[in-house]
């Protein structure tokens, strides 16, 4: 018994003996009022005027009614007290917490139990479905989604660089320099740093002063949030075929806005989309500001492949390019391959597919949409000699970058929102 209802009960001992003490003097007066008078039929309380009145004038009837009276409220008043506090114990008059058939205790299960004939049958349950799983690493750095069929997508907040994106069997398609700041401290060597708002150094006067490829891949994105598609609502679906992945960029997150970009404002959604078989990278640029302004992109992709003797690109035969390397325009009549530092721009109808084909076989397909041109660049290997970030010594072998954007300079007019992206499937 706890402490509280030991209380109680002594009380309640104790009012019923003061009652039991209050009635009996009552009744023993009366009974030897009664028998006095039997016995002295003169000797009464009232003089023997005989109107039938207790002969302890502190008691009268009317007294004696009452005192039994509020004995026995306080009686069942407390006995009630007692209940509601032993009932306290299984439910509290109201909790923060909310409740759930499991964790709620119910003070009379037992008795409350169906018989089994009348017990409703248990619902079936549908089986669950499995779906993608995004997560947020503890630092706030990456977000990591994978699908129910294994695929796999990271992607760095600093620069919304995509770091990885495997297969469902596990193979890596990006390549990522394995002395490649991830720290927030330069621009990542490798997976997909974003290019905007100029590609390579400054060159009008737009983009003056500002870095080699722009601010965008130096600057810490938001995360905004997941969505996810079904394929198919059929019983056997394996749950949903992809999730889209949003990352936002606006000026006012800028650390430092460079002073040629003070005067405009934009906002950025970029979106990161794993499919089955295929990723899907694209960007929303809208001009939030008052005045129009210029600005090139590029998804600036690093491609991971096994050996670049056994890789060529194609899709781009016969479309003349800018030779970053040997200087002018020149063109190609088969598929690119890489021997020497190749640094090349391309303009190319967006519906012409690109492809990297490995050993003839074709491991990387490119479609465009909005973004006319394709940079091929592989450093080889003096040039790789001169990048810190870049490693191992070999590293130049093990990726090529294809970038598909616009080198070509677009004029986004305030309140207007430009949009391009790509697709590409692994194989
Ligand atoms: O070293 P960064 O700034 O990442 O640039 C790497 C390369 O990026 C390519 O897109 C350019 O065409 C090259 O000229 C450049 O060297």
């Amino acid at each position: 018994m706890s402490d509280i209802s030991k209380k109680i009960h002594n009380i309640l001992v104790k009012i019923a003996k003061w009652r039991e003490a209050l009635i009996q003097p009552l009744h023993k007066r009366e009974e030897e009022s009664v028998s006095s008078s039997r016995v002295h039929p003169t000797r009464r309380s009232d003089g023997g005027r005989g109107n039938g009145a207790t002969p302890f004038p502190a008691f009268t009837s009317l007294q004696k009614l009452l005192l039994v009276g509020i004995s026995s409220y306080i009686y069942i008043i407390i006995i009630i007290i007692k209940k509601l506090l032993r009932a306290s114990i299984y439910f509290p008059l109201y909790s923060f917490r909310p409740t759930t058939s499991s964790t709620r205790k119910h003070p009379s299960t037992s008795s409350n139990i169906m018989e089994r004939s009348k017990k409703p049958s248990a619902i079936p349950v549908s089986p669950t479905i499995p779906t993608p799983q995004v997560s947020i690493s503890e630092d706030n750095s990456r977000v990591t989604a994978s699908l129910p069929t294994g695929e796999s997508v990271e992607v760095l907040l600093f620069g919304a660089t995509v770091l990885s994106w495997k297969t469902a069997k596990g193979k890596e398609n990006l390549f990522v320099s394995s002395k490649a700041h991830l720290d927030g401290s330069k621009a990542v060597r490798g997976g997909i740093p974003l290019v905007f708002p100029n590609f390579g150094p400054s060159s009008n006067k737009a983009t003056e002063g500002l870095p080699q490829h722009g601010f965008a891949r130096t600057s810490k994105w938001e995360y905004l949030g997941k969505s996810s598609s079904e394929s198919s609502t059929l019983p056997n679906s394996s749950g949903d075929s992809s999730v889209k992945l949003d990352f936002g960029l606006s000026n006012t997150m800028l650390d430092k806005i460079p002073s040629e970009w003070k005067d405009y404002q934009f906002g950025i959604t970029y979106s990161v989309t794993l499919g089955r078989d295929d990723l899907e990278t694209s960007l929303a640029i809208r001009n939030t500001g008052e005045k129009d302004f210029e600005f090139q992109t590029l998804l600036h992709s690093y491609w991971a492949i096994d050996n670049i003797s056994n890789v060529s690109v194609s899709g781009l035969e016969k479309v003349s390019f800018a030779d970053k390397v040997g200087g002018g325009k020149k063109e190609e009549s088969g598929a690119i391959t890489v021997s020497s530092e190749v640094d090349r721009v391309y303009h190319v109808d967006p519906s012409q597919e690109i492809a990297i084909i490995e050993k003839d076989k074709p491991r990387f397909e490119f479609t465009r949409d909005m973004l006319p041109d394709v940079v091929v660049w592989n450093p080889w290997i003096e040039k790789s000699k001169t990048m810190s970030d870049l490693a191992p010594e070999d590293a130049y072998k093990r990726f090529i970058c294809v970038e598909t954007g616009s080198v070509s300079w677009n004029t986004l007019e305030a309140g207007d929102t430009w949009e391009g992206g790509q697709r590409i499937k692994a194989l």
